[in-house]
């Protein structure tokens, strides 16, 4: 801000005031004038000097086999720990990605650069700056070797800054069913039939702010306003799929006729048939119809649930669709008779995850397909659907018929810039996290002011080991810590192949791998077989590390250390969900140590606690280990060879 001045005529009563600013001003003018005029003085005798030494230089030049060496100039990064010293670290461009959430570095001191840049010494110790003595402070273009920078402080919009705050503690802040008259009985039976005697805090805050604004009915606002679309950060497994389910049903119960009236978009096949999953259970014995299009079937059999043909066009056949982004676009392109111009609720979960793959335009697609082209705008229509705009006297002649768009993570970005993208309507921010600089909560600890929150009961450990040890350490743990079911993950597939490989040829361990080398098919037996137990070590990348909701994970081992914050949120929280308890363990090896460490500390985790696996721990299992490493070689030549063939 301090970068530019902005010249605004005060009034009259600052004229006094200006004049003697005028005068100040002129005086630190000529004081920088004679500066100037004094250096180039100093640079002028030394070219003089300079000029006097040529007949030494040139003898020093032409003596044979002598080259001279130019002194090394110091450029301004040419110094250690300076911004371009070699070492020192880059600032990321993008706070958010590549694991900068964690690493952003202070603004450097620039203490070396200030010493090269500080004027010569006058004749007495005095700068001559003060042998002059300057009458104020002369303003320097260009002087940032003379003070630190001031560091800058986000600025935030009202509504990230000061979210409606959460409770974290899923155990103790519930809030009983009965509690919130406004849902629907049906819906209270079947929450209680699922076993839901309590809402979660998350469930409890957004539930009802969400049926308060389709309280007139989804086809209209409420008062003939647009609601305002909600964000909604919260930790893993803290039941924000039951936060939007539950107000969505209970708002389409009333439609009478089926159109796509809510739209739920995630980043995997395998969550968005997971959410698809709990709709159905809730929109059982109702008309509510939801369909579920991520390409795990043909278009023509997805395009089957969605529309069907008629004799006089075509007829809606979902009033829910859970889809993932790519295959959405598809049947906007290809499915005739596919429509959103209905459409109220537009579910972005994962939404961080989603904002990413934001270069597929997936979202400018939806929202263009849900409001109609001003050419094919019916202007007598009793309802129209415009995008929201400043209310004025003629946009609101007609009712309008709102999309109100619902952001859920528990990684979500507090980047207005990034947010912006969604184009969002007064949104309103839920949030575990307290308000900038507000009061904790009383259910606080030690992660409360971190940049996200994680699940109370997860504890987090870090094992230091070598390369070489990390598959025995993964083994000793399950082994010996008699864990039942483990989700390990690891940054590559290749890792997670070979790992898979090594730990089947050691034996004892019902093991399986997850990630794209999979098919969707074997990927949906394997995850139904973990969660009946049948595996007790699945070996993942991070094709599981969102949203996967397994019951009965006691452990998440991370075989490789995620290279960003928000990766290990999401993989650590596959365990210790809706208020149990788990473990999460980081294999860190001595590099990564101090790295990863203070990524966690600054994210606000709480601390973790050192493990350490002795030498003599692992020997008895060396032996069978040797052997499944040979195992291993051949199963991995066998594969090359295959390959080639
Ligand atoms: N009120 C409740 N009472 C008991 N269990 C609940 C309640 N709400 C949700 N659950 C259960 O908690 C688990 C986690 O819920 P959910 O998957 O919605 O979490 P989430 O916040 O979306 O997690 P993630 O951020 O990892 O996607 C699910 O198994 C769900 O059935």
């Amino acid at each position: 801000m301090a970068l530019f001045h902005i010249a605004r005529y005060p009034g009259p009563e600052a004229a006094g005031a200006e004049a003697g600013a005028e005068a100040e001003a002129d005086g630190r003018a000529r004081a920088l004038l004679e500066r100037l005029q004094r250096r180039a003085r100093e640079r002028q005798l030394q070219q003089q000097r300079r000029q006097q030494e040529p007949e030494e230089a040139a003898r020093t030049e032409s003596a044979p086999g002598k080259r001279r060496r130019r002194p090394r100039r110091s450029r301004g990064g040419g110094t250690p720990g300076s911004p371009h010293a070699p070492g020192s670290k880059r600032r990321k461009a993008d706070g958010e990605e590549a694991g900068a959430e964690s690493s952003e570095e202070e603004p450097g001191e620039s203490g070396v650069d200030a010493e090269a840049e500080a004027p010569p010494e006058a004749p007495g110790g005095r700068t001559p700056d003060e042998a002059t003595g300057p009458p104020a402070h002369p303003l320097l273009l260009g002087g940032f070797g003379r003070s630190r920078a001031p560091k800058v402080h986000p600025f935030l919009p009202k509504w990230l800054a000061e979210p409606s705050r959460v409770r974290r503690n899923v155990t103790e802040d519930t809030v009983p069913v009965e509690d919130i008259p406004e849902v629907h009985p049906e819906l209270q039976k079947k929450l209680r039939a699922q076993s839901v005697s309590c809402y979660f805090p998350v469930q409890a805050a957004v539930i009802p702010a969400l049926l308060e604004s389709a309280a007139g009915g989804f086809l209209v606002g409420r008062g003939g306003y647009q609601p305002r679309d909600l964000c909604v950060s919260a930790p893993t497994g803290s039941g924000k799929t039951l936060a939007f389910v539950i107000p969505v049903v209970q708002a389409l119960l009333r439609r009478a006729v089926c159109q796509v009236r809510a739209l739920v978009v995630l980043p995997t096949k395998e969550l968005a048939q997971q959410v698809s999953r709990v709709f159905n259970v809730y929109t059982d014995a109702t008309p509510l119809r939801v369909a579920l299009v991520t390409g795990q079937k043909s278009l023509a059999r997805e395009q089957e649930t969605l529309v069907q043909k008629t004799a006089d066009g075509f007829r809606c056949l979902a009033d829910i669709v859970v889809a993932t982004p790519g295959r959405l676009v598809d049947h906007i392109d290809q499915t005739p008779g596919f429509s959103l111009q209905q459409l109220r609720f537009l579910v972005i979960d994962e939404a961080d995850r989603m904002m990413d793959s934001m270069h597929q335009a997936w979202l400018p697609r939806v929202v263009a397909a849900a409001f109609p082209r001003e050419a094919a705008r019916d202007p007598c229509a009793l309802l129209q659907r415009r995008q929201p705009q400043a209310v004025t006297a003629a946009s609101s002649c007609y009712p309008q018929m709102p999309l109100q768009k619902l952001l859920f993570s528990a990684t979500l970005t507090q980047n207005p810039e990034k947010l912006q993208q969604l184009g969002l309507h007064q949104p309103r921010l839920f949030s575990t996290r307290p308000a900038r600089g507000g009061p904790a909560d009383a259910d606080s600890d030690s992660d409360s002011g971190g940049k996200y929150t994680f699940p109370s009961g997860l504890s987090h450990h870090y094992v230091p080991c070598s390369l070489q040890a990390k598959p025995l350490v993964v083994l000793h743990l399950i082994l010996h810590l008699s864990f039942s079911r483990v989700l390990c993950f690891t940054n590559s597939r290749e890792n997670a192949h070979r790992l898979f490989l090594l730990v089947q040829a050691f034996g004892g361990v019902a093991v399986a791998e997850f990630s794209s080398r999979c098919g969707p098919g074997w990927r949906r037996t394997v995850l139904k077989q973990f969660e009946q137990g049948k595996i007790q070590l699945l070996i993942s990348t991070d094709a599981t590390a969102r949203g996967i909701d397994v019951q009965g994970v006691q452990l998440v081992v991370n075989y490789d250390a995620p290279q960003y914050l928000r990766t290990y949120v999401h993989r650590v929280g596959r365990t210790a969900r809706a208020g149990n308890t788990g473990q999460a363990f980081t294999l860190l090896l001595k590099v990564q140590e101090r790295k990863f460490l203070r990524m966690l500390a600054e994210a606000g985790a709480p601390e973790l606690q050192r493990h350490d696996t002795p030498p003599e721990l692992l020997q008895p299992l060396v032996p069978r280990y040797e052997a499944a490493l040979s195992q291993l070689e051949k199963a991995v030549k066998e594969e090359q060879r295959q390959k080639a063939a």
